[in-house]
């Protein structure tokens, strides 16, 4: 298997805060994982570094075959898809969902006057009906609903054909039904075979899509527990990583937890 992103014995110090402490993570091609733990725990920290936004301070970290600190990450970047709250704020309210996603393909944040291939457009068109919003094609971005929106970013994300799409959060805000969408159109996008490597960051193990391969479990910047989802969601690591008693319980593919 190849290894689409490895980081070896990574910490990551802010001044005297410690935000990741010596950690080992290997995602390999085709791979679907879910990174989990309470806050402060280090998630997005670790997504930033997936994402070439930051380095580490000490540690290696490759992505995509290359290593931090001897790469161009502008070259990097278009190989990774990502949707995230702080990416989102960029967009402008009064974008076409369509051009939202298309502009993706400059690299842009709102149209300005690149002109598009045919080729951008049906791509856009495809990832809208991968994750149902092409009704939306002519909607400004500003009127959706929080769920509408999060569908739009992911097909953004995707717009590049990365090779890594990064997930934080995106069942955050989200209300029961478009909790329930959003994790059904995630289902059929870690089923898909053709769908880039995955990593998604969650609090909640409701918001946990089936067709997920791999768990990780972080608390304190650290890892608790990694590997295949069904080893390590347990009431004993996640109970290790919350800090309080826990039960989680899978039925049809989806998870639930409670205090124990
Ligand atoms: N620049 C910084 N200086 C000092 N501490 C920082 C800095 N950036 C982040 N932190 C701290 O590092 C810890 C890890 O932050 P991070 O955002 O990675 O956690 P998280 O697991 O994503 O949390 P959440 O679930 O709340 O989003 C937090 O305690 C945060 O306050």
């Amino acid at each position: 298997m190849v290894a689409v992103a490895e980081l070896a014995g990574v910490s990551v110090r802010r001044g005297t805060a410690l935000l990741l402490h010596d950690v080992n993570f290997k995602v390999e091609e085709g791979d679907r994982w879910v990174i989990i733990g309470p806050n402060g725990a280090g998630k997005t920290t670790l997504l930033a570094l997936l994402s070439t936004q930051m380095h580490p301070t000490t540690g290696v970290v490759e992505v995509l075959g290359e290593y931090l600190g001897a790469v161009d990450v502008f070259e990097l970047r278009p190989r990774i898809g990502v949707a995230s709250s702080s990416i989102a704020h960029r967009i402008p309210n009064r974008e076409k969902v369509a051009d939202v996603i298309v502009s993706a393909s400059y690299g842009v944040m709102g149209r300005w006057r690149e002109t598009y291939e045919e080729m951008d457009h049906a791509r856009a068109l495809e990832l809208m009906r991968l994750m149902h919003v092409e009704d939306l094609a002519g909607r400004t971005y500003g009127t959706l609903s929080e769920g509408e929106r999060k569908r739009v970013e992911i097909a953004r994300a995707l717009m590049t054909d990365p090779e890594l799409l990064l997930l934080d959060e995106p069942g955050a805000g989200l209300d029961l039904r478009g909790r329930e969408i959003l994790v059904k159109t995630l289902s059929e996008l870690c089923e898909d075979p053709d769908a880039p490597t995955m990593v998604l960051v969650t609090h909640h193990v409701e918001e946990i899509p089936e067709g997920i391969s791999h768990a990780m479990l972080m608390a304190h910047g650290s890892v608790v527990a990694a590997g295949p989802i069904d080893e390590v969601l347990t009431d004993e690591k996640l109970t290790a990583a919350f800090g309080m008693p826990l039960h989680i319980t899978k039925i049809d593919g989806r998870w639930t937890a409670r205090a124990a």
